[in-house]
């Protein structure tokens, strides 16, 4: 029997399970398998996935990412602020700007103090990814993926695509407590047009500085919130004419609200609060599939 020690925590309800690998070790073969297995609220802890703290040669700590089913994702906003809390609170990090190193670059997070603890964090999540290839999405090479005609199964839908290091596409709803999350989430998430699958936002333009959000994660299906998603809102907004670069913009998700600019530096800046749940110890077999 193994075991290792963890903290529970979430951005606006999308929760991980982190583990801080300054402490413990794990097989990384295994890695996906425990993702699976934590992420379980029958048999595990219960979360949307695994997160790594993991040391690095280029910035005092590094996140990597698992989703539920055990993928791991490139970039995790509501991640990288609770990562930031935690390395703030465990003194992994000096001072309350530092920089984190994530599979799709380094970002910036300023973490805000209060008695101590971590109340809010904002993270400089760097420049949106619009050229198609680097979404990626099949297709014209370095076209954007701007209110493009886009067919699933024989209707037509309207698309913008935006990468913040992870896949995101976006679709404009009237209503957003109407949104076909749990039908065309799944069925879009896995559409061939995207290679490496996609995050599936669905998004009500309130008025040009806030916007009502939900989601369908690629990896990990319907969670309360996903922070390079609202981003990636924010910027599809932003090209569509809805909002306006260098303003902040409320998007509201299920679990609360972030705040998000993209700024005329071109870099998208995004404020929100990271909480713990709990800390403890989970058991497990090597060597199972789970
Ligand atoms: N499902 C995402 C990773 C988690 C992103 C989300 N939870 C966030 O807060 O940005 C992916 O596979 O790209």
């Amino acid at each position: 029997m193994r075991s290792f020690s963890f903290a529970k925590m979430h951005g606006l309800g999308n929760s991980y399970i982190y583990v801080d690998l300054f402490r413990e070790t794990l097989p990384e073969d295994e890695l996906p398998a425990i993702a699976r297995r934590v992420s379980d609220v029958n048999t595990g802890i219960g979360s949307d996935g695994l997160i790594l703290i993991c040391p690095s040669d280029e910035a005092p700590v590094k996140m990597r990412i698992f989703n539920s089913d055990g993928s791991e994702g490139k970039n995790c906003g509501n991640g990288l602020r609770c990562v930031a809390k935690y390395a703030y609170e465990h003194g992994l990090v000096r001072g309350r700007s530092f920089l984190i190193e994530t599979l799709s670059g380094l970002v910036e997070a300023e973490v805000a103090v209060q008695n101590g603890k971590v109340a809010s964090v904002t993270v400089d999540m760097g420049e949106p990814r619009l050229a198609r290839s680097a979404i990626p999405m099949a297709g014209p090479e370095a076209a954007q993926v701007v209110a493009e005609p886009f067919v699933v199964n024989g209707r037509e839908y309207t698309i913008t695509a935006v990468s913040m290091g992870n896949p995101h596409v976006i679709f404009y709803v009237e209503d957003i407590d109407e949104a076909p999350v749990t039908t065309l989430g799944p069925l879009v998430e896995k559409d061939p047009r995207f290679p490496e699958g996609v995050n599936v936002e669905f998004v009500e333009v309130v008025n040009e500085r806030e916007l009502h959000f939900r989601v369908w994660e690629r990896g990990s299906g319907v969670t309360q919130a996903c922070g390079t998603g609202a981003c990636a809102a924010v910027v599809a907004s932003v090209l569509n004419g809805k909002t306006a670069r260098g303003v902040e913009t409320v998007v509201h998700l299920a679990g609360g609200d972030l705040r998000i600019v993209w700024g005329h530096d071109g870099r998208v800046r995004m404020t929100g609060p990271a909480e713990t749940v709990c800390t403890g110890v989970y058991f497990y077999e090597s060597g199972q599939n789970g």
